[in-house]
């Protein structure tokens, strides 16, 4: 059972950590300090690379019996991928680019199990589509002004202020927020069957 063993959540996300105490997972918080490399401009195999690293990098000091879990989020618009903007004019200038539009939010997931036997480690993408309402600029320019947007892929937060523009979804909401709930319980379930028939 999940409950056995000892969940690592390798994030500095509050919003991950809530989301996986929502299933009643309550894990130990362990950011990963790694310098994130990308080597592909594809935002489903870019952000499970970078979930792999985030994992890896705290899966290294783990006792035999935990489960460490990675994971990043981006936005895909326009056929680019944004990040966290690292200014508000910056932050303008990406919500600009996809209002009144669909774009995507990719979050990428890595479980790293770690046994006394070695490591198992399992990555994905799950991908959710997302409709902005057409915005004003000076709707634009309030919500950038904001620090809302600041520490958030796409320079947005569905879950904040900005839901006065969402339109719609089509997949998983808690993917867009950070972390795909279900599909991570689903893969730890996996992990823990596995293990208990070995
Ligand atoms: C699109 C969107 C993203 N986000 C957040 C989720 C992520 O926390 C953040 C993207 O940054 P990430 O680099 O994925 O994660 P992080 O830096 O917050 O945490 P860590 O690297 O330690 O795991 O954007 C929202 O909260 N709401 C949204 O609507």
């Amino acid at each position: 059972m999940i409950r056995d063993y000892k969940i690592v959540l390798a994030s500095a996300s509050p919003r991950r950590r809530e989301l996986l105490s929502q299933i009643s997972l309550n894990p130990v918080i362990e950011p990963s300090t790694v310098i994130e490399v990308i080597t592909t401009r594809v935002p489903e195999d870019a952000v499970m690379e970078l979930s792999l690293q985030k994992a890896e990098d705290v899966a290294r000091h783990q006792q035999p019996g935990t489960i460490v879990i990675g994971a990043d989020t981006v936005v895909a618009a326009e056929g680019k991928i944004l990040g966290k903007p690292k200014s508000h004019q910056e932050a303008y200038e990406m919500i600009e680019s996809f209002q009144g539009k669909t774009h995507q939010v990719f979050t990428g997931v890595t479980l790293i199990y770690c046994g006394t036997n070695g490591t198992t480690v399992r990555s994905f993408a799950e991908r959710t589509d997302v409709h902005v309402y057409p915005m004003t600029p000076e709707e634009i320019r309030l919500y950038a002004e904001d620090e809302e947007p600041m520490d958030k892929a796409g320079a947005y937060g569905i879950q904040g202020r900005f839901a006065a523009f969402i339109k719609g979804i089509d997949g998983d909401y808690s993917n867009v927020v950070g972390l795909p709930v279900g599909r991570v319980y689903q893969e730890l379930k996996q992990i823990c069957e596995q293990e208990e028939k070995a």
